[in-house]
Formats: C-alpha cells, sequence, structure tokens
C-alpha cells in the first residue's frame, strides 16, 4: 500500500477546445479511485478555485487585484468540490474538503491538527481535497501557489511520493516554451542540482501561479523529508494512471538520503522566520562542521522582533543563509545578552540543536 499525494495545477484545470473542466477531473477521478480501489491512500491537492470563479463570471483574464482574486476563489471553490464529489461519489467514494493558509501550517499544534484529520480521512477510504484557503490568505494568493502547499501536506501525512501534475511532460534546463532547444531532465538526485535549475526556471502559463519555480521549490521541500517527487504530464490521464501504478514518467526528483524528521521538516519549510541572527565564522563552523547548538558568543547582530521561541534565520558573515531555528531568546533579550555578555563571561545557547536545521545539508 502506498500513501500518495497528487497535485493538480490550474494550467491543467482550466481546461481546453477538447475537454471541459468536468471532463478534466471525470477522467482524474478514474485514475484517483482505481488507486483507492487497489487500497492505497490519496491525498489530492487541487487549483482551479480562481479559474472556475473566473469562468463563472465570464472574466477572460486572472484579475490582478487580489480581492478580486479571493472573491473569484470564494465562486470557484464550491464549483471545484462539486465537480469532485460527482465524480468521485459515483464511483462510491467519499470526499472531504480541507482548506489551508500557510499561516496555519506555522503553528505547530495546527499542523498537527491537520496531519491527524488528514490521517483519520485515508484510514475511512476518503479522499480529501486539499486547496489554500484563498478567501482568508491574500498573501498566498498574491505569492504563493499550491505547489508548495502540496509539499507541506506531503510531508504532513508522511506520503511515499508527490505527484505534480502540469502542462508541460517534465523538467527542463530552462522553460521549453522559450528555449527550444531546452534540455529535458529525468533525474534529480540532490538539492545542489536544484540550486542550479531554479536559476534557469520560468515563469508558468497566465492562469498558473509560480510556474517551474515553485515547483523545484515543492520537490526541496518534499525530497528533504525523504519523499520521492514526480513532476509529470498532466494533459494525457493515462500518464497519471501509470504513475499511480508504478511506472515512471516524467521528471524524478529522489529523496534525501538523510532526511529530516517531521519537526524539523516543520522548522524548515512551514515556518516563517521573524528575525535574522547574523554569525561570526566562529559559530558558522561549529553548526555546519561539528553539530553544534549555536551560543549567543556567535551572534554578532540581532534584526526584527520576536519573542522567544519564536523562528529565526541564521545567516553567515557574507549574508547567506546557513539555518533555521527557534531561537531561546526574544529579540530584545538577545539584545540585551549580547551587550553584556561581556561582563558576565557566560555564554547561553541562543539556539539549541534539536531546534535547527541547516539549509542545503
Ligand atoms: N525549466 C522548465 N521546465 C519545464 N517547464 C517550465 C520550465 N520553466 C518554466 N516552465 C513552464 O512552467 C509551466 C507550468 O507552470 P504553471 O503554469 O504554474 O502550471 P500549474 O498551473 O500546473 O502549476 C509550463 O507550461 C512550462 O512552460
Ligand atoms: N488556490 C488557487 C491556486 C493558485 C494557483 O494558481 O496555483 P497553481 O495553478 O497550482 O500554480 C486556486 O484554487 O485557484
Amino acid at each position: 500500500m502506498s500513501l500518495w499525494v497528487v497535485k493538480v495545477g490550474t494550467s491543467l484545470l482550466r481546461g481546453n477546445e477538447k475537454q471541459s473542466t468536468a471532463e478534466v477531473i471525470e477522467s482524474y477521478s478514474a485514475c484517483l479511485s482505481a488507486s483507492l480501489k487497489r487500497g492505497d491512500h490519496v491525498v489530492l491537492v487541487t487549483s482551479g478555485a480562481v479559474g472556475l470563479g473566473c469562468n463563472r463570471l465570464g472574466l477572460s483574464q486572472r484579475p490582478v487585484d487580489v480581492v478580486a482574486l479571493q472573491a473569484t476563489a470564494a465562486i470557484g471553490q464550491g464549483q471545484l468540490m462539486a465537480l469532485y464529489e460527482a465524480a468521485m461519489s459515483r464511483r462510491g467514494y467519499t470526499v472531504a474538503q480541507v482548506l489551508l493558509t500557510r499561516s496555519d501550517l506555522g503553528s505547530r499544534q495546527r499542523y498537527r491538527n491537520a496531519s491527524s484529520t488528514l490521517k483519520q480521512l485515508l484510514d475511512w477510504g476518503v479522499l480529501p481535497v486539499v486547496n489554500e484557503n484563498d478567501a482568508l490568505s491574500p498573501e498566498e494568493l498574491r505569492y504563493g501557489d499550491n505547489d508548495t502547499l502540496s509539499a507541506l501536506v506531503a510531508t504532513a501525512v508522511e506520503a511515499d511520493q508527490l505527484i505534480m501534475l502540469t502542462d508541460v511532460d517534465r523538467l527542463y534546463s530552462s522553460d521549453p516554451r522559450i528555449n527550444a532547444s531546452a534540455e529535458p531532465i529525468s533525474d534529480v538526485y540532490h538539492p545542489h542540482e536544484l540550486t542550479a535549475l531554479e536559476v534557469a526556471a520560468g515563469e508558468g502559463g497566465p492562469w498558473g501561479t509560480g510556474g517551474m519555480s515553485t515547483k523545484l521549490a515543492a520537490a526541496r521541500i518534499a525530497t528533504a523529508s525523504g519523499i520521492t517527487v514526480l513532476l509529470a504530464d498532466g494533459r494525457d490521464p493515462q500518464v497519471l494512471d501509470g504513475l499511480l501504478q508504478g511506472r515512471r514518467s516524467g521528471t524524478v526528483f529522489h529523496p534525501h538520503p538523510q532526511p529530516l524528521g517531521n519537526r524539523k521538516s516543520w522548522l524548515a519549510h512551514a515556518l516563517k522566520p521573524l528575525g535574522t541572527l547574523q554569525l561570526d565564522e566562529g559559530a558558522c563552523d561549529a553548526l555546519q562542521h561539528r553539530g553544534a547548538s549555536l551560543l549567543l558568543v556567535g551572534v554578532k547582530e540581532v534584526e526584527g522582533n520576536f519573542e522567544a521561541n519564536q523562528p529565526v534565520r541564521l545567516i553567515n558573515p557574507e549574508g547567506n543563509e546557513l539555518a533555521r531555528g527557534l531561537c531561546s531568546l526574544s529579540s530584545n533579550e538577545l539584545r540585551e545578552a549580547i551587550e553584556t555578555q561581556m561582563s558576565t563571561n557566560r555564554s547561553p545557547v541562543v539556539v539549541h540543536r534539536d531546534v535547527l536545521v541547516l539549509r542545503n545539508a
């Protein structure tokens, strides 16, 4: 039995001259219900609320204004669920709507709640249908995308594989719509390879958000948690059917050989840092090569305002992010402690190793 997370983007759900949105959803539902019938567990992360809302209002373009985007999503979300509900219930399966915001997942308690609810639904053989809670989260609609959400969901349910379906057959060395000689890429083995690909990743289509960049960011999150990511062509439903039966297609992002545990993965990816600590060379070396906690003596500068146990970025003297973690002191306490440490001659732990995650490890 496998646990799959399948993400379907707006570019596919808008439909085309040959297929309406309802027909596209119908064909995915056939693949998803076949997978459930084989005894697998599946979570679906689906975009499409804005696109369907726009269709309903007769808009030929995605609105630029964020409030208008939120309002179109509120119209489209009900329609989106109605289509999945009809297609899955006709095949004897129940669907459940789960709307999440990024800030929900930033709270450890709410992240755990989301994880428990999703796992309960999976135990009951239900298909959870997840989308961003767009009507309430303007930030996500402006900058966000469902690719990152799908990776966070895959981590929360401890999925085996994350399938990201889109309107291109695989990853290329650069945007194939712009560069006809872009090279196809079948396997990505290490986060270092992702860094170069991220630089070359292009924008998405007019209806999608984020293009290839957000898919690579999602692959980074999921593979760091030990999840295999498959980026594949969603225009042909046979591809999804094949993937769910273990056939290879598109690009495979292989899981990191030393995956982060659930809590560290949450720390590294679901949390938004509220401040930045600039470290000296000695502290960077201790963190990177000696598995040490961050001590006060290695902190040079503090930026931002945060309370004790809130997330911060740790940067090296060149300004590059080295790690993230929970700071044991508030920003005010930390600034005060840096000023007085010379006289007290003690160096308390500022970020304990247990709540610290190195980037690109
Ligand atoms: N390096 C790349 N490899 C493949 N596709 C790319 C790349 N850079 C940009 N793209 C474009 O990204 C698009 C998919 O992203 P997007 O429109 O956001 O889709 P979705 O709605 O499925 O999330 C593709 O149509 C493709 O043209
Ligand atoms: N939550 C939004 C999706 C945002 C979006 O466009 O995502 P995607 O198509 O996956 O790049 C919606 O349902 O329309």
